[in-house]
């Protein structure tokens, strides 16, 4: 593998986000792996006596609740796999504590739910706790409140979340650790496949077949490590995709895994929010006028290219913007309740009454989603 600029940039991030998924960390049959979890802690204790900030995204919560409760496998039902992450998470964070404390570290556990970001102002309060967990020298360790996050408010997996806290704390880099070493043309474990090296652009990825999970303890497989790649990479921040038993070479040098280039410049904290953390009440259908005034020129949305409204939301929403396709292709604060618009449909301002006459969504309150990596997915 060549160094590449991609790289480098990884390599040299002063503030880090790592992530380490369950099938890394634990099994079945005996719970948290510990020599794998001193390995990588090792890894991080490493950077950080180089003065990196380092926040450790942990999965593995339910993967070793799973012995001590001997349910024998991964639950299927919601209550018993917040049950086993309740006990998990307890032993999971004990065994971090232990770990990073043979380095002379702390740590200090952050537990997400996605109200956690998704409110703009939950968003800046876990902001101030990373910063100051961070100033003060511990390293965070974060995982989903499992515990209390139901079916409807749950991130869903970690690689996403960590994407969120990557942007939260502004981290110069986010290397996600697995099972599988790499990202591959196909699923490693079908066959013959191919390591796919760097991903610069949407063409590196068109042609893979990406795959779920079948490690059993894994939530989101290489799809949700994909849509997380390209939350970080739309924000800004290159990503490393390795394996956790590559956690030194991919921390200290980055020379092992996949590489993702960021796309573009760093996203402002609000629009961040915007266009990936928020939580969204609707959906806006646009015609294709719409689409290309807002996506193409930036404008705002008129109520004249809006051919149809879903959902029951209020002013000051945060809604999608969807193509005469069904794709998204923006995020935006709407400036009218979900009961008010059906009667503004495709009507020029001229043809409203004058206290309508206002854009639907601001091009200020507006984030193009643009097509990226995640949507071959
Ligand atoms: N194209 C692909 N490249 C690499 N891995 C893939 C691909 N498609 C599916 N996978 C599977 O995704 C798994 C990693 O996802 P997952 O089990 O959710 O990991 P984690 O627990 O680290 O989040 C790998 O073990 C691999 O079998
Ligand atoms: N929060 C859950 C993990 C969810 C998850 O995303 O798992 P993984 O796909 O292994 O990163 C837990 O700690 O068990």
């Amino acid at each position: 593998m060549t160094a590449s600029r991609v790289r480098n940039g990884i390599a040299k991030a002063r503030r880090l986000v790592v992530k380490v998924g369950s099938s890394a960390l634990t099994s079945t049959e005996d719970g948290i792996d510990t020599a794998r979890l001193d390995a990588l802690v090792d890894a991080v204790a490493a950077r950080v006596a180089e003065d990196v900030q380092v926040v450790l995204v942990s999965s593995g919560a339910i993967g070793a609740g799973i012995a001590p409760l001997a349910l024998g496998g991964r639950p299927e039902d919601l209550a018993t796999q917040q049950a086993a992450a309740s006990v998990g998470q307890l032993a999971l964070a004990h065994a971090y504590a232990e770990s990073f404390a043979r380095h002379s570290l702390t740590v200090g556990q952050v537990l997400l739910t996605s109200d956690d970001v998704a409110r703009r102002a939950h968003y800046r309060n876990a902001q101030r706790t990373f910063t100051r967990l961070l100033s003060l020298g511990a390293v965070p360790v974060v995982n989903e409140n499992d515990t209390v996050a139901t079916e409807e408010i749950r991130f869903g997996d970690n690689d996403r979340l960590a994407a969120l806290v990557a942007h939260l704390i502004g981290a110069e880099a986010l290397v996600l650790l697995s099972d599988v070493d790499a990202l591959y043309d196909g699923d490693p474990r079908s066959g013959s496949t191919r390591r796919v090296d760097e991903v610069t652009s949407v063409t590196d990825v068109a042609e893979l077949e990406i795959g779920r999970s079948s490690s059993g303890l894994g939530t989101g497989g290489m799809v949700s490590k994909l849509a997380a790649a390209r939350t970080a990479a739309a924000a800004g921040i290159p990503v490393l995709l390795a394996g956790a038993l590559d956690a030194a070479r991919a921390l200290e040098r980055a020379d092992v895994g996949t590489a993702f280039e960021a796309a573009g410049s760093r996203l402002s904290a609000r629009r961040f929010w915007l266009g990936y953390a928020a939580g969204v009440t609707g959906r806006l259908h646009l015609d294709d006028g719409a689409v290309a005034a807002v996506v193409g020129r930036r404008r705002s949305l008129l109520a004249a290219g809006v051919t149809g409204v879903d959902g029951d939301f209020l002013a000051g929403d945060v809604v999608e913007l969807v193509d005469p396709a069904q794709g998204v292709v923006a995020r935006g604060v709407v400036a009218f309740d979900a009961g008010e618009l059906p009667a503004m449909l495709g009507r020029t301002s001229d043809e409203l009454p004058e206290h309508l006459r206002r854009e639907v969504v601001h091009a200020d309150d507006l984030v193009p989603i643009t097509r990226s990596i995640h949507d071959v997915t």
